[in-house]
């Protein structure tokens, strides 16, 4: 179903097979096939896979391009030179550190002293794997403050889950445009090639997957509604432009940046159809299902979309939220309980304060729970929620965590540990816990 928001139309749904043409070219979709012997309007077919040809139908998943000019039509790739804390291909060298980690929020620089787009401003924080063996996940924080211009960027790696955290971003599509505001998010697929303008500063937070595409849960003996249902995820529609001119291609492949200019616009998609397509998702519209009973349920039930594995039920990254829900358990430690896990978990906010550490963790800054490194809530938090009068209240309210979980051991980028951001005292939140046993009182 079209859904308008301000300008621009969407196409609703998860994972469907949708068509869209621009409609200043009526019947630019070529009827019943996909290769006619010459394109309606003089176009060139392209397809856009983005799985093996030969994978289950379920999983199958591509779109065909009906466009101007093919995207072969480019100079020849050029690598960039490297940022110091840019793009990474390989994870497996880096020194590692099991100890908890958090970061102040990361400063965006001012455009009167350094002008900075997307791609320039994405820094890798953390990852495990590798692209080469399609395994694997990256994750960046993005600081920006001026547009793509006449820039497109694609990872030929993996696909892009991105959380602004500050500032909208106009992103522009192969397939169309898309508004994604703090408090929204948008995946961008491998191979697809985009735009980011914004309109101020402008900060977030990307999780790159190699090899796996997002998908939504199972949901289980929960039914066949809720957490984030199907109708909410909003694609673009298909808006060409016809436009000459010098345009940089940027693809991140293999780890490093490469760049290759062309005299036209990518963005000449006329028409398509298909189920490989960007999506946008508005995270007010998950249905949080939580414990109405006792005892703290597992994060889990706050997934929005995983990047699954081979193995069944591991995912290469949980993309987790903890929005602003009635808490109601009885009896219960509400806040989550220590633990140590068997997955990674990079925490970030977009806004507000976090449940479990009200202080210190600020929006754009970050978290990191390592493997098996024990963590939980901070001393006051441990104090209040054991002493707290057990209504039903509203938590989280004007709040939005989100955790990327990982089944992989996260490699640490060594610019991220000697930062500044990085909170030298996080330790001290769980150091004032003191001993409450009391043998003779059961
Ligand atoms: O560490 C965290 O704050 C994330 C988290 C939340 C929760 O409710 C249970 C487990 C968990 O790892
Ligand atoms: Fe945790």
């Amino acid at each position: 179903m079209e859904v308008q928001e301000g300008e621009l139309v969407y196409l609703s749904g998860f994972g469907s097979e949708l068509a869209s043409e621009d409609p200043r070219c009526p019947g630019s979709l070529p009827k019943n096939q996909n290769n006619p012997q010459r394109c309606p309007y003089g176009l060139y077919a392209e397809q856009l896979s983005g799985t093996a040809f030969t994978v289950h139908r379920n999983a199958n998943k591509r779109s065909w391009l009906y466009r101007i000019r093919p995207a072969v039509l480019h100079e020849q790739f050029v690598r960039l030179p490297e940022t110091p804390n840019g793009i990474v291909p390989d994870f497996t060298e880096f020194p590692p550190e099991p100890n908890q980690l958090r970061w102040l929020p990361f400063d965006i620089p001012l455009k009167e002293e350094n002008q900075v787009d997307f791609v320039d401003g994405l820094k890798t924080i953390s990852g495990a794997g590798n692209v080469h063996s399609r395994n694997g996940l990256a994750i960046y924080v993005y600081t920006c403050n001026v547009s793509m211009n006449n820039k497109a960027l694609y990872s030929a790696d993996g696909d892009f889950l991105i959380v602004p955290q500050q500032g909208v971003l106009d992103v522009t599509t192969e397939f169309g445009k898309m508004v994604v505001k703090p408090g929204e998010i948008c995946v961008i697929q491998q191979g697809m090639r985009f735009s980011i303008k914004v309109r101020g500063p402008t900060r977030g937070y990307v999780l790159e997957v190699f090899g796996t595409h997002f998908e939504l849960p199972y949901l289980g003996p929960i039914g066949a509604n809720g957490l984030a249902n199907p109708r909410d995820f909003l694609h673009p529609t298909s808006t060409f432009e016809d436009v000459t001119g010098k345009f940089d291609i940027v693809a991140k492949f293999q780890g490093k940046l490469f760049q290759a200019q062309q005299n036209h616009s990518p963005f000449d998609v006329v028409a398509w159809h298909g189920n490989y397509v960007p999506y946008k998702y508005n995270l007010d519209h998950f249905m949080t299902i939580n414990s109405v009973s006792f005892d703290h349920a597992d994060p889990s039930i706050f997934t929005v979309l995983t990047a699954p594995s081979v193995q069944p039920g591991v995912a290469i990254a949980d993309f987790v939220i903890f929005p602003p829900r009635w808490s109601v358990a009885e009896n219960t430690f509400r806040p989550p309980y220590y633990h140590r896990n068997c997955m990674s978990e990079f925490m970030g906010l977009i806004k507000g304060n976090y449940e479990a550490k009200a202080e210190g963790f600020a929006p754009g800054g970050a978290t990191l729970h390592q493997m098996m490194t024990p963590h939980g809530p901070d001393v006051q938090c441990f104090e209040g929620a054991s002493h707290a009068k057990l209504d039903a209240i509203r938590v989280a309210e004007g709040t939005m965590a989100f955790m990327f979980e990982t089944s992989l051991s996260l490699a640490v980028l060594p610019w991220a540990l000697a930062s500044n951001k990085k909170d030298n005292n996080y330790r001290n939140c769980w150091q004032g816990l003191k001993s409450h046993f009391n043998q003779g009182e059961p």
